[in-house]
């Protein structure tokens, strides 16, 4: 099966699957790769879309629009019979499973779970041959998958054990091997994908067994997105022949601390990346103050701190002004309190109270944070976010603008999030009527997207058709002002 793919992938695709001694396997290009250009697709082996008390989805395609529940075992839902056709091998089996359980049980599957019990299924059905086994779509490969179970912490040990026993009642097949599907959760920690929409709202989980030989770096030259289920990696940059294809598996925005200790505790390696390499030199401790820690005490100056090795304080390392500690910690631990209390009535649906109490933590931010903060950027997202859904398109322009230093900061030129927020930005221009604005901002949302997202999917397609609409638009001010 192995030489099978590297054929496939070498003939159709030109990459190669490697294996270098400190990442273990890794996916190269055989050829030269430009921007834009699909590196691989792959289909799921096995997906689930996320629980939400909130909205349902197709368990095939994702989607929420016109579901309906499964009449047999009520618990998955399909979008119309070409979802459930297309699943129907597989849910067959899963739904006389699930038909049996009792209501407690039901409501305490989770997607992993399920995720798993249809991993087994699929086996099952691939070795009957009742459903067939490509080169791209086989269980071996799913065997080749790490698991770094070796290095899994005792208490995750104990919760996959009993997630296995779990899968073992709802299989209750003879021989199944507990140990074994203990493992396979841990693989899927590390490999499985956040199935996400085109403006990255996450929608599902997915295996993609051949997207998981692609390794990570903080400066990647590949970007994953997905088009409905169907996984797509493309390039962000020209790639040439014979270069390792890497993407990002974390939210890269982070500190290197910050991300280092991300990749150690849910993938168990060290990233040594152009920008990990960096830990601890005089730029990236700058770039972390800036980011991450606080600002000058005198509000005029934009100054980031450092730690003052004579006083008990920070110092600007512009103005050199001291900022006490006691002082930072009380604000931080008001910021703090107030936060929780802002997203818990933001969960539970207090929206304009929610409002009033984020406007308040960006108070406490503004004092307390450098004005490059990501903390406080995610802070004014959400803002954006509520008032979004509140229609009140001005202020939302307000914090949309806010927002776009710090992503352009924190984000390379070639990122989906920098270009889903020059998006937004383009979109709350059009509505306020600001049409060269919206020009703008949807020139930059393109430039970016269409690298990453490709040109041809109804979202790319909206968002082209809107500049198109803006442009158009300018042009006929232009011409009735030629008139008058
Ligand atoms: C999704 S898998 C990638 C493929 C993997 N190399 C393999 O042999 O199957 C994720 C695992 O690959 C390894 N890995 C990924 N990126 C790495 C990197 N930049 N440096 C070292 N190891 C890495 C880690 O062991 C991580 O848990």
């Amino acid at each position: 099966m192995m030489e099978g793919l590297q054929r496939q992938l070498q003939r159709d695709r030109g990459l190669t699957v490697s294996t270098l001694p400190d990442k273990g396997r890794c996916l190269f290009t055989t050829r030269d790769f430009s921007p834009g250009e699909i590196i691989l697709s792959e289909e799921p082996y096995v997906s689930v879309p996320n629980k939400s008390s909130a909205e349902s989805r197709c368990d095939w395609c994702f989607t929420s629009s016109n579901i309906k529940r499964c009449s047999s075992c009520h618990v998955v839902w399909y979008c119309g019979s070409r979802c459930q056709k297309s699943d129907w091998k597989l849910h067959r089996l899963e739904c006389q499973l699930l038909s049996q359980l009792e209501k407690n049980r039901i409501r305490s599957l989770t997607p992993s779970i399920r995720l798993m019990v249809k991993l087994y299924l699929k086996k099952k059905l691939q070795d009957e041959k009742v459903i067939p086994t490509t080169v791209m779509d086989n269980y071996s490969l799913v065997k080749n998958l790490v698991s770094h179970i070796s290095e899994v912490g005792e208490n995750q040990l104990v919760l996959y054990a009993q997630m296995a026993s779990l899968v073992n009642i709802i299989l209750q097949w003879p021989n199944l091997n507990i140990k074994e599907i203990a493992e396979n959760f841990s693989k899927l920690a590390c490999n499985a994908h956040t199935v996400c929409d085109s403006e990255l709202i996450p929608l599902g989980t997915g295996l993609y067994p051949v997207v998981s030989i692609i390794n990570h770096s903080c400066y990647p030259n590949s970007v994953l997105v997905f088009e409905g289920r169907m996984a797509t990696v493309r390039a962000m940059q020209h790639i040439p022949k014979g270069s390792e294809v890497l993407i990002s598996y974390i939210e890269t925005a982070g500190s290197t601390l910050t991300r280092q200790k991300a990749l150690k505790e849910q993938y168990f390696f060290t990233c040594s990346c152009p920008r990990c390499i960096k830990l601890g030199q005089k730029d990236d401790i700058e770039e972390s103050a800036v980011i991450e820690g606080y600002r000058c005490k005198n509000h005029t100056c934009d100054g980031f701190l450092l730690r003052d090795p004579e006083s008990k304080g920070l110092i600007c390392q512009r103005c050199g002004l001291v900022r006490g500690i006691e002082e930072i910690l009380k604000i931080a631990g008001e910021e703090k309190a107030m936060s929780e209390k802002a997203s818990a009535a933001l969960s539970s649906g207090h929206t304009s109270e929610a409002l009033d109490m984020y406007l308040m933590v960006e108070k406490l931010q503004v004092k307390l944070c450098h004005s490059g903060s990501i903390k406080l950027m995610r802070t004014r997202e959400i803002l954006l976010k509520i008032l979004m859904e509140m229609q009140d398109w001005k202020k939302a322009l307000t914090y949309c603008r806010l927002t776009i230093p710090v992503y352009e900061r924190v984000y390379p030129n070639i990122h989906p999030l920098r270009g889903l927020q020059y998006y937004t930005c383009g979109k709350l221009n059009w509505l306020l009527g600001h049409t060269e604005e919206a020009i703008k901002s949807l020139t930059q949302a393109v430039d970016v997207l269409r690298i990453t997202h490709g040109t041809t999917t109804p979202f790319m397609k909206e968002l082209l058709g809107k500049l198109e609409e803006a442009r158009a638009e300018a042009s006929f001010k232009l011409s009735s002002m030629d008139d008058e």
